[in-house]
């Protein structure tokens, strides 16, 4: 491992806005975020696959009566994000190290409002299907974790992994809206707040366009059948090994 990436983790231990294996506060955080972390009874909104935040980062300014963590494996990225935090003292931000198939031992039932999904890694091969992040076993979980109501952001430049999630979600009947393949010239423009990613970047910089939707869960919507318990992997975040990605 690079000295850089060993000097961010180092300073990753340290800091309060970043929640990793092996702090105390890890194991705890289901259902407390609004106690332990935040201090206050906002609501929280997630940002998923963020690697350096920019949502988080971003949104928590415009919005400093709501409250953000940036979800993703890799400690060197969150670093990012959470050096823009502390640069720009936003208390509303908060970045947790985990697999995003293991939401639900870090959020209660309805504990969030709010999931952005932003340029998730495609999985374009037919065996990964399960890992991408609209696949219904991902559905599930946000499902579970989501108040009634709460709205999922979904932006990708990849068309396959856009046109599959349309029809996953039209296959369950969930709500869609704001749909379009192409962002920038739409009028949904608007509600990401000039914020663009660092992967955003560079898809644009390549001529692609970007596709976006939101859906959320119709009343009495059952995700029961959606159920497979291979797809989580039978250890506890807390305990068992970590995967080698989360190591690296
Ligand atoms: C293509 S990058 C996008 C990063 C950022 N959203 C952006 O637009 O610049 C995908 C990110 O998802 C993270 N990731 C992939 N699978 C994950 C999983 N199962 N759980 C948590 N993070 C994951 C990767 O570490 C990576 O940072």
């Amino acid at each position: 491992m690079s000295r850089r990436k060993l000097k961010k983790f180092a300073q990753n231990e340290e800091r309060k806005n970043i929640l990793e294996p092996g702090k105390p506060l890890y194991q705890n955080l289901k259902g407390n975020w609004n106690e332990l972390i935040f201090k206050n009874s906002n609501e929280i909104v997630l940002e998923l696959a963020c690697g350096r935040g920019e949502y988080s980062t971003g949104l928590a300014e415009k919005f400093p009566d709501k409250n953000f963590i940036g979800i993703d494996l890799k400690g060197d990225r969150l670093w990012y994000g959470s050096n823009v935090a502390l640069e720009k003292q936003l208390d509303n931000v908060a970045f947790l190290r985990c697999q995003i198939q293991h939401l639900n031992y870090f959020f209660e039932k309805h504990e969030v409002a709010e999931i952005w999904i932003v340029f998730p890694d495609p999985r374009p091969k037919k065996g990964d299907a399960k890992r991408r992040l609209t696949h219904p076993r991902f559905l599930k979980i946000y499902h579970e974790i989501l108040k009634p109501g709460g709205w999922v952001n979904f932006k990708t430049d990849n068309k396959q992994l856009f046109e599959y999630s349309v029809e996953t979600l039209e296959t369950l009947e969930l709500t869609l809206e704001a749909l379009t393949r192409d962002l920038y010239n739409s009028p949904f423009l608007e509600e990401h707040y000039g914020i663009t990613t660092r992967y955003e970047r560079k898809f644009s910089a390549q001529g692609l366009t970007i596709n976006y939707l939101k859906f959320k869960y119709k009343e009495g919507f059952s995700a029961d059948h959606l159920l497979d318990k291979s797809f989580v992997e039978m250890y506890s975040p807390f305990e068992g090994k970590l995967s080698r990605e989360m190591e690296c």
